[in-house]
């Protein structure tokens, strides 16, 4: 573990944000943004400390806040200053245990990810002083006077906090510039002003500090499509996993997987009962948090009555896909008596592969019987199991 002291500045006015209060008391979904912020620490291991920087004459609302709100860990306040400087050196006098590098940590950007706060600290410990940042992706024009100027856009970083520092030199980094009423737009830049090195970490585009009422809408929405599983930081994976049993009867035709094999019985049901490609779709609405397949297609809708299965499927490969997932791979297992489903794996294979328009190697079909054992072995019924790994890589 590499432990680290976290600074949290909250005592800004939020003027940019039109909201006529502190920014950090409006409410993004269900807790306040300083909170969502504080959260991020709070739930670090890492984190040894944790000192809030407030206005003073927010003190009473801030403890307010941590009752109703609460953190874990115990939380330092310390009333912070006119400018951002002036807090952070605020912070920067009650530090305890100033052998750990310090994160200096806007109460403004709630979207840091612990991954990063562990690559920052790691970082710290060999080089000093880091921070992170992105690469610009606009192209940034420099005005001077009339004259505007094309800046070298691939030298350009677009900092981010946390900015993190062995507290020794930040601390003389502070006093320095107060020395000489230097005032930085970071803390990074009064390193660099003693002609100290700052190692860049690579942030993310998501660690977006909420200055604007636009910033705000970003962050509902960011908040919102993240607790419904449809984003998060970097690639990621989600699994799901199915299962459905339907009854074999006389007079059904027999579709699994799409294919309809020869048999003296079918599988009886409200649409055409495939019970391969119900067990599929159900993993998939699983992997993404949207429910079963009875949620989406419920079976006292006469719409799906004899549905053709494959058309379900793709209307739920189609959600899972709008949301940005690509599949990974499935394995699936039939457990039928009867039939011998032997013959017919590669031809259901090929047909899920093209319902879903992804590769057969993507996919694996087994079929197994249960020895005549409980009503699969008795031939009352086929059931089948499904994983599925999806892949997201929007967000990467
Ligand atoms: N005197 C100040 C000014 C800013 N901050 C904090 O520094 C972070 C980044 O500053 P900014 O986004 O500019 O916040 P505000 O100063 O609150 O916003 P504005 O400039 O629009 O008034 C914020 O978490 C803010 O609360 C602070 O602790 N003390
Ligand atoms: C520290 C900072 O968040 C890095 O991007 C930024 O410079 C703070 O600027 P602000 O004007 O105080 O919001």
């Amino acid at each position: 573990m590499k432990k680290y002291t976290a600074i949290i500045l909250a005592a800004g006015q939020g003027k940019r944000m039109l909201a006529g209060r502190n920014k950090q008391f409006l409410m993004i979904e269900d807790q306040p943004l300083v909170r969502h912020t504080l959260s991020v620490f709070d739930q670090d291991e890492w984190c040894e400390e944790l000192i809030l920087v407030i206005n003073e004459r927010e003190r009473s609302q801030m403890e307010e806040l941590l009752k109703a709100y609460p953190v874990t860990k115990q939380v330092k306040f310390v009333d912070g200053g006119a400018e951002r400087q002036d807090s952070v050196f605020a912070g920067l006098s009650v530090v305890e245990n100033k052998e750990i590098p310090v994160f200096i940590h806007d109460g403004a950007r709630p979207f840091i990810s612990k991954e990063l706060l562990h690559e920052l600290s790691v970082t710290t410990y060999e080089k000093e002083a880091a921070l992170l940042a992105v690469p610009v992706t606009d192209t940034v024009k420099q005005k001077v006077g009339s004259r505007l100027d094309t800046l070298d856009r691939s030298t350009l970083w677009a900092a981010q906090t946390p900015q993190s520092f062995s507290y020794d030199l930040i601390y003389e980094a502070h006093e320095s510039a107060r020395k000489c009423g230097y005032y930085g737009t970071d803390d990074a830049s009064l390193v660099e002003r003693l002609d100290k090195e700052v190692a860049i970490v690579k942030g993310s585009y998501d660690n977006i500090k909420l200055t604007t009422p636009e910033d705000l809408h970003k962050a509902k929405s960011y908040i919102s499509n993240r607790r419904e599983g449809k984003v998060e930081d970097g690639p990621m994976f989600r699994v799901g996993q199915g299962f459905d049993v339907h009854q074999l009867t006389e007079g059904r035709p027999c579709i699994i997987g799409g294919i309809e094999i020869p048999y003296e019985k079918g599988l009886l049901g409200h649409s055409d009962a495939d019970v391969l490609l119900h067990t599929i779709a159900d993993a998939c609405l699983g992997a993404i948090g949207e429910g079963d397949i009875g949620k989406h297609f419920p079976d006292t809708d006469p719409a799906f009555k004899d549905a053709d299965s494959g058309k379900l499927l793709q209307h739920v490969w189609d959600i899972v896909t709008e949301r940005g997932y690509e599949l990974g791979n499935m394995d699936c297992t039939v457990i039928a008596q009867a039939p011998k489903m032997a013959p017919y794996i590669e031809q259901i294979r090929n047909h899920i592969a093209s319902l879903l328009k992804v590769e057969p190697g993507q996919i694996n079909i087994k079929a197994t019987t249960t020895e005549k054992l409980g009503f699969t072995g008795r031939k009352e019924g086929i059931a089948a199991q499904a994983v599925v790994l999806l892949q997201n890589n929007q967000h990467s």
